[in-house]
């Protein structure tokens, strides 16, 4: 990996060398004030005091400016080779294309491009150049102690710049980059959490889902912060141990070189400079500690943008992952079956959720009932919906346009089936959202039984009320998965039930893994119709007393529609139902028709 890194890093080779000796430059300069300054002090009666403060004026000038010029180098070289990888993985992706998009989520594949790909800046910008370095500073010192002053002392400095420069940052090397390499993973999974979470907030919403959704989030936070808190520990004890070893070694020259000084082998000024360079190498040996703590993410980031950029067209198999290679493929993919790792961590099953609990072992079956009819997904007894002069603008709507809803009064008894029509834009679904909850009118009430929807508690509504949405959003997990954000206590035969009723079953059985077969994330891997179908098995499973359909067979032929409408027709008895639509056949369900134009009921009519 690290080789690979490098190749990157080849054709800026004069500015990365460049860089480099600035910044030996400037650790010597430093090393050179302090040994200057100790030498002054010791010889006070036989120096020119302003002659040493020039001296240390022009190497604190030196030193400054060989720092500015070994950052700005070492970080113009950074950044361009991070642009270059930056495009080196935009390329893969295009090159993998609906492959590797099936396969991973793209929040993960935006953390990749954006955190991992910054996270390998310290390896251009704070791990080169300081590790030549500190190589070459500490055996110049080294070797400058045993030609000025006793062979000894360079043989201490050079023992002690070892310890800490090769020795302390190995400490516990392999178990820092296992937890980088699990926590990166697991930020990957947040990041991919997240945009999930925003691109279906909506949905989330009308599910009554946010609360299942942000334990997730917080089981994976806490996965996180576990990484960081192993890596941090890690991180304290071997800063702990180079600081011991640092001053392990200035109080190992201080003693030689009193015993060496008392043998009148060296003299009282070599003895206190060789203390003085001791002391000054402590910066240099201590930023190969602290790049080498950060080592371990570097890689474990490094891995995951090889992991897509060396990906063949069409694989699964995400070596970047924590376990990859070990048989743990599954876990490489997040929205991973169950049985996978991921599985196994409870973080794709939804909370709550039974893993596959016999027919009709959910509390909501039937005692006594047949299992496989799936009782429990059967509706509740209708409710009675008023609206009364309901308007709804949608915030940030320009001053002077109507409201898309203007003056809402309907009632719809409780079982009753309604058909809303109009033309398009007129506000149907916007209407459907209202009932829903998910938008709240601007002016006027809306009831169910009488109680304003606004004073009903959230539980309630997700119990009572369900939307059926014509653009469903469906989240990376499994068939199941999906269902269960519905209903988590679902059991199986709840969900082949709603399956059946929408006439969905025989194609999930058709899948790989049936229930258990992962979904793309948007459910990429579904047709339009399919999604439609499967939103609409959501909403049965809730077993709403008000179920809103908005557009719910518009992408299905007539065949399908036929079936699907007739097994609604039994399901759905005594539910009170909204259909928006467009299409004639579903006008067959309804024993009423309301007509929405310029944001007004314009007719109400029962179907002919
Ligand atoms: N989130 C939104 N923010 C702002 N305006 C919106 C939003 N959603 C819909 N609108 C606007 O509200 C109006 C009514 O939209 P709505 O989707 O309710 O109509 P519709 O009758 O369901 O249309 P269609 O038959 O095409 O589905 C449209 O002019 C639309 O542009």
């Amino acid at each position: 990996m690290i080789a690979r890194l490098a190749a990157f890093a080849r054709p800026f080779a004069i500015p990365l060398a460049l860089s480099t000796a600035l910044r030996v430059v400037q650790l010597a300069c430093g090393i050179a004030i302090l040994a200057v300054a100790v030498g002054a002090v010791v010889r006070i009666d036989e120096i020119s005091i302003a002659g040493t403060a020039v001296l240390i004026a022009v190497l604190a000038l030196a030193k400054g400016a060989a720092h500015y010029g070994e950052q700005y180098l070492g970080h113009w070289v950074a950044f361009t080779v991070l642009a270059r990888l930056r495009v080196t993985f935009f390329d893969a992706l295009t090159r993998l294309s609906r492959g590797v998009l099936h396969q991973h989520r793209s929040g993960d594949l935006t953390a990749r491009a954006t955190a991992d790909v910054n996270s390998v800046e310290v390896f251009y910008a704070h791990t080169i150049a300081p590790a030549i370095a500190a190589a070459v500073v500490s055996i110049g010192s080294a070797a400058c102690l045993a030609v000025a002053a006793d062979p000894a002392l360079g043989v201490i400095l050079l023992a002690g710049a070892a310890v800490s420069g090769l020795v302390v940052p190995l400490l516990g090397r392999r178990a820092s980059e296992r937890a980088a390499r699990r926590r990166q993973h697991t930020r990957g999974q947040i990041a991919a959490h997240v945009t999930d979470s925003i691109g279906g907030l909506r949905e989330l919403t009308l599910l009554r889902a946010l609360g299942q959704w942000q334990d997730r989030l917080d089981a994976l936070d806490a996965r996180a912060t576990a990484g960081t808190r192993t890596l941090a520990v890690r991180t304290a004890s071997r800063s702990a141990a180079n600081t011991a070893v640092l001053a392990a070694t200035v109080c190992a020259i201080a003693l030689a070189g009193a015993y060496l000084w008392q043998d009148g082998r060296i003299t009282m000024l070599a003895w206190w400079v060789s203390v003085a360079v001791a002391l000054a190498l402590g910066p240099a040996l201590t930023a190969v500690e602290a790049f080498a703590s950060e080592f371990g993410t570097t890689l474990a980031a490094a891995r995951r943008l090889f992991a897509i950029i060396d990906a063949p067209a069409g694989s699964g198999q995400d070596e970047s992952a924590p376990g990859a290679g070990a048989g743990a493929g599954a876990a490489a993919v997040p929205g991973a079956r169950p049985g996978g790792a991921e599985a196994a961590a409870g973080l794709n099953a939804v909370p709550g959720a039974r893993p596959a609990a016999g027919p009709g072992a959910g509390p909501g079956a039937v005692p006594g009932a047949r299992p496989a009819a799936g009782t429990s997904t059967r509706p509740r007894t209708g409710v009675a919906v008023s609206m009364r002069g309901v308007r709804f603008a949608y915030p940030g709507a320009p001053a002077g346009v109507p409201p898309v809803l203007d003056g809402i009064d309907l009632d719809l008894p409780p079982g009753s089936a309604t058909a809303v029509l109009g033309p398009t834009g007129s506000g149907k679904s916007s209407l459907g959202y209202l009932l829903a909850a998910a938008l709240t009118p601007t002016e006027g009430t809306i009831t169910l039984d009488g109680t304003d929807l606004r004073d009903i508690p959230d539980d309630e509504l997700r119990r009572r009320v369900a939307l059926a949405d014509q653009r469903p959003f469906v989240f990376s997990g499994t068939v199941a998965d999906n269902l269960r954000l519905a209903r988590p206590d679902a059991s199986e035969a709840d969900l082949w039930h709603a399956l059946e009723v929408v006439a969905l079953a025989d194609t999930v059985r058709g899948l790989p893994e049936q229930l258990g077969t992962p979904l793309s994330e948007r459910g990429r891997n579904l047709s339009g119709g399919e999604l439609q179908r499967l939103s609409l098995a959501q909403a049965l499973l809730r077993r709403p007393a008000l179920l809103i359909c908005d557009e719910v067979t518009s992408q299905l032929d007539a065949g399908t529609e036929a079936r699907l409408l007739r097994r609604l027709r039994s399901e759905l008895a005594g539910c009170t139902t909204v259909w928006i639509t467009h299409r004639r056949a579903t006008l067959d369900l309804v024993d009423r028709v309301v007509v929405l134009d310029g944001g007004r009921v314009r007719t109400e009519d029962l179907p002919e």
